[in-house]
């Protein structure tokens, strides 16, 4: 028997600049710090924006230059600056470098471990064990005065990536014990409102070739995830295969859904709800090289390439964004001004200016509501999508906004547009590389 999932907790990062990333995750992505965990050998912060949390671990440090930065992050008012400062002290000295999570020395930037929230963590180790999984942690207790967290970590068989396995049913504080949580209502602030991000929407795996049924059996035995087929024709082995004009992926979705404690839900409300979804990417070696052959050889092992922030808004979520300095990827210009996709992007009333504006993507589902006999626009099922620039310095993790208007699948047909951009932004870097060898050699 598999290990059912209550409902994914947080993500987690590990980079060598924390100060960095948690600067752009504030000002440009609008994420809100609210719970930090400072000690003289690590750093975690945590983020959030509605549901959709991160946790920034910092590689570990020496000694505990830098403090003062990271104690005006949270809000610059003498009270909290207090209140973190004590906590710091605190827990200088106890407790592991990385709580929840483990530092697995990875030699880039990554984002490795998707925390989930399950029932019994002892019991859940104890099944997954059997199964033949790796810990890297065993169950484990912190507590506080909120309470107790219980937590293992377990080590996947997709490159560095983790999962923390955490029961928080003994716990009514905030975040978790050993996180100093801020106490400002977030919620509430503008950027909040124009820039409505209220959970994660998939996390999608770039994954080595032939290695896609692999990783599926694994979800599959351990925690119980079942196939999500992305397209009606999709064949069941191959997956959902982009293969011409230049783009080979192979991408197969899977999903889980939320658990909640048994007894608590009576069985006719009982309504199985999915969580985030998982999409493996896999490249395909006709087409030449593409985004997932460069994340592997950049992040030197196979990981999360992107995770997508579901919106109620994404124009307005764009709009702030790039206002505040992200960068997006941007189709061709003629993705907007080509009659079909003109016409496609006014059906579903939107304004074709506006999406190019950040380079929104939209996306039709083939498939209609079968209880439709017409095609007008109130029956069709659309997504909207926009892909960031990586966030770190190689070109690996980035993020994605998605808007579903009843499609269920991760824009395919937009991959070849996104493609052509991924490849204009490829080579301008390499040019603007050249550009910087040649002038330094010419210095
Ligand atoms: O499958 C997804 O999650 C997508 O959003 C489509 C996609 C997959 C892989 C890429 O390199 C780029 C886009
Ligand atoms: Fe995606």
């Amino acid at each position: 028997m598999a290990v059912p999932l209550r409902r994914l907790h947080h993500v987690s990062l590990h980079v060598s600049n924390g100060r960095k990333l948690a600067y752009d995750l504030v000002s440009k992505y609008k994420f809100n710090l609210f719970a930090t965990r400072l000690t003289d050998r690590s750093r975690q912060v945590a983020f959030r924006n509605g549901a959709a949390v991160f946790v920034v671990n910092e590689r570990p440090i020496q000694g505990s230059a830098g403090l003062n930065e990271w104690l005006q992050l949270g809000g610059n008012d003498k009270h909290s600056a207090d209140a973190r400062r004590v906590n710091f002290e605190k827990h200088k000295r106890s407790n592991p470098s990385c709580l929840y999570d483990v530092h697995l020395h990875h030699p880039v930037d990554s984002v490795s471990n998707v925390c989930f929230e399950v029932e019994d963590v002892e019991r859940s180790f104890k099944v997954l064990r059997h199964l033949g999984c790796n810990f890297l942690v065993p169950p484990t207790t912190v507590e506080d005065e909120n309470g107790l967290v219980t937590y293992s970590v377990v080590k996947s068989i997709v490159g560095n990536v983790c999962h923390t396995l955490i029961d928080k049913t003994k716990y009514g504080g905030t975040f978790l014990p050993g996180f100093n949580v801020t106490e400002k209502d977030w919620s509430l602030e503008k950027e909040n409102l124009s820039c409505p991000v209220t959970h994660f929407d998939h996390i999608t795996y770039a994954s080595p070739r032939k290695s896609t049924q692999q990783v599926m059996r694994w979800y599959e035995k351990l925690f119980g995830f079942q196939r999500f087929f992305i397209d009606s024709d999709e064949d069941v082995d191959e997956g959902f295969v982009v293969n011409q004009e230049g783009v080979g992926l192979r991408l197969t979705a899977m999903q889980y859904w939320k658990c909640s404690k048994a007894g608590i839900t009576l069985p006719f409300t009982d309504k199985k709800e999915p969580d985030c979804k998982f999409v493996i990417a896999e490249s395909l070696p006709q087409q030449g090289r593409n985004q997932v052959d460069t994340f592997l050889e950049q992040h030197r092992a196979a990981g999360i390439q992107h995770v997508a922030l579901y919106t109620k808004n994404i124009v307005s979520a764009a709009h702030t964004m790039a206002k505040a300095g992200v960068h997006f990827f941007s189709p061709p210009p003629a993705y907007y001004t080509e009659v079909g996709k003109r016409r496609e992007i006014e059906e579903a009333g939107h304004d074709p200016q506006m999406l190019s504006e950040h380079g929104i993507l939209l996306d039709t589902d083939l498939q209609q509501d079968p209880s439709s006999q017409s095609e007008c626009s109130e029956n069709r099922r659309y997504l909207l999508q926009v892909f960031t620039k990586p966030l770190f310095a190689e070109d690996t993790f980035f993020l994605e906004l998605i808007e579903r208007r009843g499609a269920t699948g991760f824009g395919e047909g937009n991959i070849r547009a996104l493609w052509r951009s991924v490849q204009a932004y490829m080579e301008n870097e390499r040019r603007d590389s050249q550009g910087e060898t040649v002038q330094s050699a010419q210095q």
